[in-house]
């Protein structure tokens, strides 16, 4: 049993030298994935399509191999076929009627030929010999050009007959790493999952780099997006996971800037730090999800200013698609439903962003930072093979423990940010009520009376959650989350 891959069509239009490579790449990048289905799997290239043999003794892996194919980037078709050798058209016609005969009983049916190589017939005369032979010695309905019920599929090349079984669509796009590499944001959402994957499908190498903006939940959960998607997608190509720690630049944000610049100045602060880590790698484009109009941050005004914090390349492929349109590519690709459970952030951005951000002002606001803010957040990056991340979700993901009432010894500690606070002042009847901002949780929790128990309150329970998280993560064990 053998697999025609048959190459995109946009690799067949390029000059030959570059379709040689294009299809030398692919061949390669089939060989690195399936040898990891099975070493006994075999891979040649010919000039306009690849041929991936299963032994005869090993039928279970048809289904795993035919599986993968349809997911390596630069494939049209993937044909699952039987080959035969023939000498004449009548052998052609006896090896079709013995496979399809049964199939065509009380069916429509038609025949389609496709060839190359030199023969004394063309591709009609084969379907009209086939098809008429099947038509006066099966009990098919008969033969009917326009949407018949099962159309036989062969293919002849040289002295070589194929009878294809079943037919699927590849992933379309480039064989991967014949684009050069690219550096994709990634937060876990439905939207940097797709423009990921929108770049592995176009043949770019796609590390990943994610700004952690607090919580060890949060970083498993996008690890386990990346590596999805590349072993889904890229495994012929090893890629690096890049986590750099955010947290101290939300907190800067949040202390020291102008309410309404904070998304967009949040979004520079990652740009020029993304852009640090793609250069040390030697990477020259970023990607992000953002789409026009999608949110606040995401005008053409706002845009336009966050590109000006850096002069690397910034690529967003989702600009003009719809919500709806990028949630449907999640499901197909696979990303929705981690996308569904990651974690939206209360209160990191401000409650009344600008959507016409001016650069000027935007550029003073940036002074109030700490001068070494970035140097130190880069210094503290994690780079890693994405290959690391299974074992990295071996590690034991630590519980919290959530109450909705308040007991004696009991502190409830509110971590909003504080003019969520202050327009929702929280009060817990005979309780005492502490507020400490999330961004400053965790340098302030050691200084708490370490006696008492401190219940941690946000609006949607998102971030008291993280944040329990990771103090229970840093060894203390008096914290729970409270949901009244
Ligand atoms: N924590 C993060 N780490 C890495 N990249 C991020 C992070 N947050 C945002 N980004 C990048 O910025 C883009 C826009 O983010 P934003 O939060 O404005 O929109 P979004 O619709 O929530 O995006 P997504 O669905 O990808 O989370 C994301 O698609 C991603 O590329």
């Amino acid at each position: 049993m053998k697999f025609i891959v048959k190459l995109y069509p946009e690799i067949m239009m390029k000059s030959k030298p570059v379709r040689l490579r294009f299809t030398k790449m692919l061949e390669s990048n089939i060989r690195n994935v399936l040898k990891k289905v099975d070493e006994s799997v075999t891979v040649v290239k010919q000039w306009d399509r690849i041929m991936v043999g299963v032994p005869q003794d090993k039928p279970e892996l048809l289904d795993p191999v035919g599986e993968r194919l349809t997911c390596i980037p630069g494939i049209a078709t993937v044909a699952r076929v039987n080959e035969y050798g023939f000498e004449t058209v009548h052998d052609i016609y006896l090896h079709t009627l013995k496979a399809f005969g049964d199939e065509l009983a009380g069916k429509t049916f038609c025949v389609r030929v496709k060839r190359s190589g030199q023969h004394d017939f063309t591709s009609i005369d084969v379907e009209k010999y086939v098809g008429g032979g099947l038509n006066q010695h099966t009990d098919a309905v008969g033969v009917k050009l326009k949407n018949p019920e099962i159309t036989v599929n062969l293919e002849i090349n040289n002295d070589k007959l194929y009878l294809v079984e079943k037919k699927v669509p590849g992933l379309g796009g480039f064989p991967m790493a014949t684009q050069e590499d690219v550096l994709s944001l990634i937060s876990g959402g439905f939207d940097s999952g797709v423009s990921s994957f929108q770049f592995i499908k176009k043949g770019a190498r796609t590390h990943y780099c994610f700004f952690n903006l607090g919580g060890a939940q949060h970083e498993i959960g996008v690890k386990q997006v990346a590596y999805h998607l590349w072993k889904t997608y890229g495994e012929s190509h090893k890629v690096k996971f890049v986590t750099i720690p955010f947290e101290s630049v939300v907190a800067e944000i949040l202390e020291r800037i102008d309410h309404g610049l904070m998304g967009v100045i949040l979004k520079r602060c990652m740009m020029r730090a993304a852009s640090r880590v793609a250069e040390r790698m030697g990477v020259q484009a970023l990607v992000t999800g953002e789409s026009l109009g999608q949110v606040s941050s995401q005008t053409l005004t706002n845009l336009n200013v966050i590109d000006r914090c850096t002069d690397t390349l910034i690529l967003r492929p989702l600009i003009t698609m719809d919500k709806q349109d990028i949630i449907n590519e999640s499901r197909k690709i696979g990303t929705e439903d981690f996308a569904k459970s990651m974690p939206e952030y209360c209160g990191v951005i401000s409650q009344r962003p600008t959507v016409k951000a001016v650069l000027a002002k935007v550029e003073a606001e940036e002074l109030k930072f700490s001068p070494d803010l970035l140097d130190k957040v880069l210094e503290a990056a994690e780079v890693i093979d994405i290959r690391e991340i299974p074992k990295a979700m071996d590690t034991k993901v630590t519980e919290t423990e959530t109450v909705s009432s308040v007991a004696a010894e009991q502190v409830v500690l509110d971590i909003r940010a504080p003019e969520e606070e202050e327009r929702r002042p929280l009060q817990v009847a005979g309780a005492e009520v502490q507020h400490i901002p999330f961004f400053k949780l965790s340098s302030a929790f050691a200084e708490l009376d370490s006696s008492k128990t401190y219940l941690l309150y946000c609006e949607r329970g998102v971030m008291s959650k993280l944040q329990a998280l990771y103090l229970l993560e840093q060894g203390y064990q008096n914290v729970k989350v409270y949901r009244p």
